[in-house]
C-alpha cells in the first residue's frame, strides 16, 4: 500500500532532463531542484535522462546511498553514459567484479604508489608551465588546465608520453564528454551521436595502446608498475588475465573522464578563488615560498613537500564544497526500496545532489562565504555532508590523485605569477562548472625566489 513520491514523469525519454540541463546551463540547477522540493516535499519523482528517477537528499539521504551495504541499491549510470563508457566501467559494475576492477585500479592509484609518481607530475606540471604560460601575457585557464590534467593521465596511468598518438587523444575525448549528460536520442546532430561516435573512436585508439603493450609485454616481460593499462595487463590468475580487454578498455575510458576533467575544474576554481580573494591569495603564497625557499633551483616536489601544503588544501575543499565539479550522481534500485514513507520501485534512478548539503545553514553556517577555516579541524565536519568525492565504497579512488596533481599545479602558478581576473565571475554547468570564457585572465611574472 506504499506510494511512490510524489511528481510527475513528464513526457517519455524527455521528462525533465532538458528543464534540469536548461538550469544547468544557466547556473541556476540548484534553484531547480529547491524549487521541486518546495513544491513535492523532500523525496520527488521524475524522469531523466530517460529513466524514472527519485531525488532524495540530506545528510541521511547521503548515508542510505552511500552506505547502502546490501544488494538493494546498485550503481548504475544514466543510459547515456553507459552507452558512451561501455557496460564494463567500473561504475556499471556491482559486487565481486566492482571489487576486483576497482581493486586493479586502487592499486595503481593508493598512495603508496603515488609517492614515486610526484617528480614526474611536477615534470609535467613544469613543462606545461614552460610551454603555455611563460611569456604570455594573457591566458585562457580552463582549456589549459584541461591539457595539463589530460597530459597528466596520459603519461601515468597510459604511459602515453607527449607526441603524436596523445595528441590523437584530445579532440574525441571533449566530444565524448559533451554528451554524457545528454539524452539519449541516437539521431545525426544530436549531442549524444556525435558522443558514441567519439567513443568509438577512442575505444579504437585504446585498442592499439593494449595491443601495443601486451607485445612489449609478450617481448620484454613489461614492468607492471609502469602504468595503469601495464598493471591490469599484468595481473593474471590461473593463466587467465585477471581484468579482460573489454575491461581495461572502458576503464581507461572512465579514468580519462573521471580523473581528467574534475581535477581541471578544480584547479580553474581555485586559480579563480585566488584572483577575488586577495587575502587567501596571500596566504597561500605564503605557504608555498616557505617550501620553495627549501627546495635547490630545479629540485621537483615531493610527497613530503605536499603534506606541508595544509592551507593550500583547505582553500582546494572549501573550493570543493562551493564549486563541486560533479553535479551529482545517480543509482538504481535492485529492488522495491522503501524509504521515507514511500516505495522507490525496482529499476527506477536515484539521483543525489552534491550541493545540498555542501550549503546547508545547519551544516555550514553562512555558506555562500568562502572560508577555508572550516576544515581547520576536518572531524568537525558531519559525516555524509562534504561529499565531493561521494562516499562509502564506491568513494572516489582518484582522490589522492588529484591532490597531488592540484598541489603541484598550484604551487608553480602561485609562485611564479600572480593574475588579475579578465572575464567576468558567472559561470555555468555543462555539465561541469564552467566559467564565462573559460576564465580569461591577465598574468604577471613573479621575481623568482632562486
Ligand atoms: C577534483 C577531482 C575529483 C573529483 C571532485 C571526483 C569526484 C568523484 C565522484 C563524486 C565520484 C562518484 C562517487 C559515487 O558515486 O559515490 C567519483 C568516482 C570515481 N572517480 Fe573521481 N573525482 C576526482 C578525481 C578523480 C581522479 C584524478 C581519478 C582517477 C585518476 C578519479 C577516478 C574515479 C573513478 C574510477 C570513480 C568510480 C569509482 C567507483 O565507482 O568505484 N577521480 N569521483
Amino acid at each position: 500500500s506504499k506510494r511512490v513520491p510524489p511528481g510527475s514523469l513528464g513526457i517519455p525519454i524527455i521528462g525533465q532532463s532538458l528543464g534540469l540541463l536548461r538550469a544547468m546551463r544557466a547556473n541556476t540547477a540548484e534553484k531547480w531542484i529547491e524549487d521541486r522540493i518546495n513544491k513535492y516535499g523532500p523525496i520527488s519523482k521524475l524522469s531523466l535522462f530517460g529513466t524514472p528517477t527519485v531525488l532524495i537528499h540530506g545528510q541521511a539521504a547521503n548515508k542510505f546511498i552511500f552506505a547502502n551495504g546490501g544488494d538493494s541499491i546498485v550503481n548504475q549510470q544514466t543510459q547515456s553514459i553507459k552507452m558512451i563508457l561501455g557496460d564494463r566501467n567500473l561504475l556499471e559494475l556491482s559486487g565481486k567484479d566492482h571489487s576486483r576492477v576497482r581493486g586493479a585500479l586502487v592499486s595503481f592509484l593508493k598512495p603508496e604508489s603515488l609517492k614515486q609518481y610526484v617528480s614526474k607530475i611536477d615534470e609535467e606540471v613544469r613543462s606545461h608551465i614552460r610551454m603555455h604560460w611563460e611569456r604570455k601575457k594573457q591566458v585562457k585557464v580552463l582549456p589549459l588546465m584541461k591539457t595539463l590534467t589530460f597530459n597528466i593521465i596520459c603519461s601515468l596511468l597510459f604511459g602515453l608520453e607527449s607526441g603524436k598518438q596523445r595528441d590523437q587523444f584530445m579532440n574525441p575525448f571533449q566530444a565524448m564528454i559533451k554528451g554524457m549528460w545528454s539524452v539519449p536520442i541516437n539521431a545525426p546532430f544530436t549531442r549524444y551521436n556525435r558522443s558514441l561516435r567519439a567513443s568509438a573512436r577512442i575505444q579504437k585508439l585504446l585498442k592499439e595502446i593494449v595491443h601495443q603493450k601486451k607485445v612489449e609485454h609478450e617481448k620484454n616481460g613489461a614492468n607492471s608498475r609502469q602504468d595503469l593499462i601495464s598493471c591490469m595487463l599484468s595481473m593474471v590468475e590461473d593463466d587467465k588475465q585477471v581484468i579482460t580487454e573489454n575491461e581495461i578498455i572502458h576503464n581507461a575510458m572512465l579514468v580519462m573522464v573521471a580523473g581528467h576533467d574534475t581535477s581541471s575544474i578544480l584547479i580553474t576554481f581555485i586559480i579563480r578563488l585566488l584572483a577575488n580573494e586577495p587575502a587567501i591569495c596571500a596566504a597561500v603564497l605564503q605557504e608555498q615560498e616557505e617550501i620553495a625557499k627549501g627546495k635547490l633551483l630545479g629540485e621537483p616536489l615531493t610527497w613530503e613537500d605536499l603534506s606541508k601544503m595544509k592551507y593550500t588544501w583547505r582553500v582546494a575543499n572549501e573550493t570543493l564544497r562551493r564549486f563541486p565539479p560533479i553535479f551529482g550522481g545517480f543509482r538504481k534500485a535492485a529492488t522495491d526500496i522503501e524509504y521515507d514513507g514511500y516505495v522507490i520501485p525496482k529499476g527506477w534512478q536515484i539521483f543525489w545532489v552534491t550541493s545540498m548539503t555542501h550549503m546547508d545553514n545547519n551544516i555550514f553556517p553562512e555558506p555562500s562565504k568562502f572560508d577555508p577555516s572550516r576544515f581547520e579541524n576536518q572531524a568537525s565536519t558531519p559525516p555524509y555532508c562534504f561529499v565531493p568525492f561521494g562516499g562509502g565504497a564506491r568513494i572516489c579512488p582518484g582522490y589522492e590523485f588529484a591532490r597531488v596533481e592540484i598541489l603541484v599545479a598550484i604551487h608553480y602558478l602561485v609562485t611564479k605569477f600572480s593574475w588579475k581576473r579578465l572575464s567576468d565571475n558567472s559561470f555555468s554547468r555543462d555539465p561541469m562548472p564552467t566559467p564565462t570564457q573559460g576564465l580569461l585572465i591577465e598574468l604577471f611574472p613573479r621575481k623568482q625566489l632562486s
